[in-house]
Parts: C-alpha cells; structure tokens; sequence
C-alpha cells in the first residue's frame, strides 16, 4: 500500500555521478550539549555556529523556560547564542503556581536533557511531546531522578512522556543506578547536571551493554573541557565531582551524522562529494564514515586544510557492522544498493528511536523491492534490485533521508514528509536538490 496524506517529495535522480561541495550544519548533539552547559556555566557563554533546527530551538526554548536568557546574534556565515546561565539554581522560572510547560518535541536530547536540568530549579515542570515521543523510553530517567528525590508524576504510560516534575531548588547527588540499555542519552543527562548537584553524582549502569557509547564520550569530553572532573576509568561507572561550569566561548563542528547522507550520495551515483570544516578530531560519532565508506567501495580523503572528499567506486559493497548508532540508517540505505549481504548488528536500541527504526527501514526497504530483515539486535539486507515507489518516513528525519539516498540511484522514488529533516537540518531539500543538480556538469 503506498496510500498517505502527507506529502510525498519527488527524490532527486540525476541519472549522473554528483560532484559536490556541501557545507553541512552545526552538529545536534553539540549544540544541545553546550546550550545546556552554558545554562549551568559560572557566567555568560557564546555558542558560535548554533545549529537552527527543531531540535535546538526546542532546546532554546525549554532553556529560556527554566530562567536561562539567549539572545541570537548574526555572525559570519552563521548564528551565534549568547546564553546568560540560570544564575543560582533556585533562579529557574518555575517559581509560580502554574506548572512551567516544557515541548520536547521528538527530540531526545530535550526529554532526556532537560528533566534533570529543571530538577535543579525550583517550581512544577510539565513535560510533553509529539505524539511518537509519547512512546520512547524515559523510565530509566524517571527513576534515576526519584532516586535523587524529584517528585514525578506520569500522565500517560507509567516511565514516559508526558509528565510533571516537582523540583526544591537543590540536589543533594549521590548514588544512582539505572539501566541504560535503551538509550546512552540516560547517562549523558545526568551526568550533565552531575557537578551542580551538591555532592556529585555516582553513576551505575546496571545491565547489559549501553548503546552509542561515543555519544557517552563527548558528553565527558564536553564536561571535562569546562573544568569538571569526570572519573570514566571503570566501564559502566561513571563518577562527577561537584563544582562550578566554567562559561565558554566555542564554535560548534558541523554535524558529522548528518554529513552522512550527502557523503553516502558519492557513493550511491559514484561521484564525488567534499565537506569542508570536517575536524581533525572529534567525539561525533559521524567521524566513523572515514572508516565505514572506503569498506563500502569508497575512497575517502581528508586534507590538510579540513576538507573531507569521498568519491564512490563502480559499486556498493556490502558491509559487517557493529554499533552504528545513529549512523545505521545512512547505512542501510547504502546496504540496499550494495553487491553483497550486509550485517548491521549492535543496533536494538534504534527500535526506540524517533520511530522504530528496523521495522520502518525493512518495511521501506521492502517497499521498493528490496530484501531486509530483523535481527534481535539489528538488521541483514541483501542484495535485490529496487524499483520506485513511496518510501514512507514515520516523522524520523533520518528515515526521510535514507528514501533520498535510495532515490538518487533508483528513479521514481517519492520520499513522504521530507520536512521531518528540520528536526536537525531543516535545509536538507535544498541541499539535496543542489547537490542532485551538480551531476553531470564535471
Ligand atoms: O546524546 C546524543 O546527542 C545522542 C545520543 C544517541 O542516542 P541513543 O543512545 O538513544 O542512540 C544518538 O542516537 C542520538 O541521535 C543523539
Ligand atoms: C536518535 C536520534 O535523535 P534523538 O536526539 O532525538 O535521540 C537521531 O538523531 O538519530
């Protein structure tokens, strides 16, 4: 059945190699990571090269809701926040008699990052989401914040949105357990507000293996850069001291996940495609494709001055790959274009993403004729040839951009609701159409 009443998007098949210079948006879990940071920072802090999405002006929003000021200001080829911190905690907005009410969207980051931040504040927080953010996992944060003494109060399903959350001004810290199996996002929260607790924050994850572990990385790193000490040396432990973070000024990479498809698309027309400002090092884990696409038949380059450039062979290969993260859908579109069977493994968790993401990609992935199938922990795509159709993008803006990569080799595919990719790069049709439009003029 290809019957929907979103829009559908024509994908972009040029029929021809590309040959294209993008400059990709700030980095999503940067940005967030950095807004929040500076709202618990020892003074004003500017973000340069802000991403402006859904997602971070969620975060914005949530943010200046809770007491913090940010005021954008123009700057070279971007934007820049200025954040002006929440001051004392007990200075969040929260002081009335009116629940203060925080949108979450679907972003992971604003339901998973802000609940412990306005546990800091004082006052009643009322929190919510789109509707498919209603069915994503929260329980483990719920719990890790009863464990620190927060009142909660769930609406709906008992451990998800939506919720009230009733905060005193303070956390004292101390000793959290929690099972962090269905999303590194649990860890990354709390050990966010970890040093503005009064005693720091002993954290345990008790269960199997915690997913995109990176992304765990760059919350340390990011603290670690800000003077707060971070004790990571045992796996699952994790332990912040208390003290202040210090206010900073720092220009936000490009986002190196969202690269993904514009590089996957040198591949896909075996062309070529060069992103500037992709840095030396780096915690994204988006800095993997230097590594996934060369196995996948590309060459990949990265020069001295910053310029990534990937030029796709005669074909796809097939891949064997554990955790890929947010990685994994870029991919699979790639796998079901490849030569050969693909593996993705390590990835169960993606089933509590923006939607889940394995039965939407098999589903879509068999859509246009092709051979995909889950795993309990992932997915194995095999080689068979695609024909157009609808590729459906369940509000996931990394789906929507998995039916454009698709698109590009295979004509006639119509991509539903490709305005879902504002979530984190609301310029993506454009981009796309530019890049599709450089084919065939080298
Ligand atoms: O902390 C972050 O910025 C993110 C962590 C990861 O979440 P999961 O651990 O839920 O995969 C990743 O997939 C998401 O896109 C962003
Ligand atoms: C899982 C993702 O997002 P979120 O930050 O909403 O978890 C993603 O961007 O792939």
């Amino acid at each position: 059945m290809d019957s929907t009443t979103l829009p559908l998007w024509p994908a972009p098949h040029p029929g021809a190699p590309v040959d294209a210079t993008v400059t990709v948006p700030a980095s999503k879990s940067l940005t967030n990571r950095y807004l929040l940071l500076a709202a618990l920072a020892d003074g004003p802090s500017r973000v340069r090269n802000a991403l402006a999405s859904r997602d971070s002006d969620l975060m914005v929003a949530a943010l200046r809701a809770l007491g913090a000021g940010i005021e954008q200001v123009a700057a070279d080829g971007g934007t820049d926040l200025l954040v002006s911190p929440l001051g004392t905690p007990s200075a969040g907005a929260g002081g009335g008699t009116d629940p203060v009410a925080i949108d979450c969207g679907l972003a992971g980051t604003v339901m998973r990052f802000v609940p412990p931040l306005a546990a800091l504040c004082r006052g009643t927080f009322a929190f919510d989401g789109d509707p498919h953010a209603r069915r994503r996992p929260m329980a483990p944060l719920v719990d890790a914040l009863r464990q620190l003494g927060v009142k909660i109060t769930e609406h709906g399903e008992p451990g998800a949105l939506p919720f009230t959350l009733e905060a005193t001004g303070a956390l004292e810290g101390g000793r959290v357990e929690i099972d962090a199996g269905a999303s590194s996002q649990f860890v990354s929260a709390l050990l966010l507000i970890g040093p503005r607790t009064r005693t720091g924050l002993e954290l345990v994850h008790a269960g199997s293996g915690v997913p995109s572990l990176d992304h765990i990385r760059m919350t340390v790193e990011a603290l670690r850069g800000l003077g707060v000490a971070v004790d990571d040396s045992k796996p699952n432990r994790w332990r912040v001291e208390p003290g202040p973070i210090a206010a900073f000024d720092k220009t936000m990479e490009p986002d190196l996940s969202n690269a993904g498809p514009f590089l996957a698309a040198a591949l896909a027309t075996g062309g070529t495609v060069r992103i500037p400002h992709w840095p030396a090092e780096t915690t994204q884990v988006g800095d993997l494709w230097r590594s996934i696409l060369p196995r996948m038949g590309a060459t990949v380059d990265r020069s001295a001055d910053g310029v990534l450039t990937v030029t796709g062979g005669p074909a796809i290969h097939g891949i064997d790959l554990a955790d890929s993260s947010e990685l994994a859908p870029t991919v699979a579109a790639l796998c079901a274009l490849a030569d050969s069977p693909s593996r993705l493994s390590g990835i169960a968790h993606l089933r509590g993403h923006e939607t889940d993401r394995l039965a939407a990609l098999v589903a879509e992935i068999a859509r246009l004729g092709g051979d995909a199938e889950e795993t309990p922990d992932g997915l194995l795509i095999r080689p068979r040839p695609l024909h157009g159709g609808v590729f459906r993008s369940y509000a996931d803006h990394r789906m929507a951009t998995a039916g454009a990569i698709i698109g590009l080799a295979v004509d006639g595919v119509q991509v539903e609701d490709i305005a879902t990719t504002a979530k984190t790069m609301p310029d993506f049709p454009a981009l796309w159409t530019a890049l599709a439009a450089t084919a065939g003029e080298a």
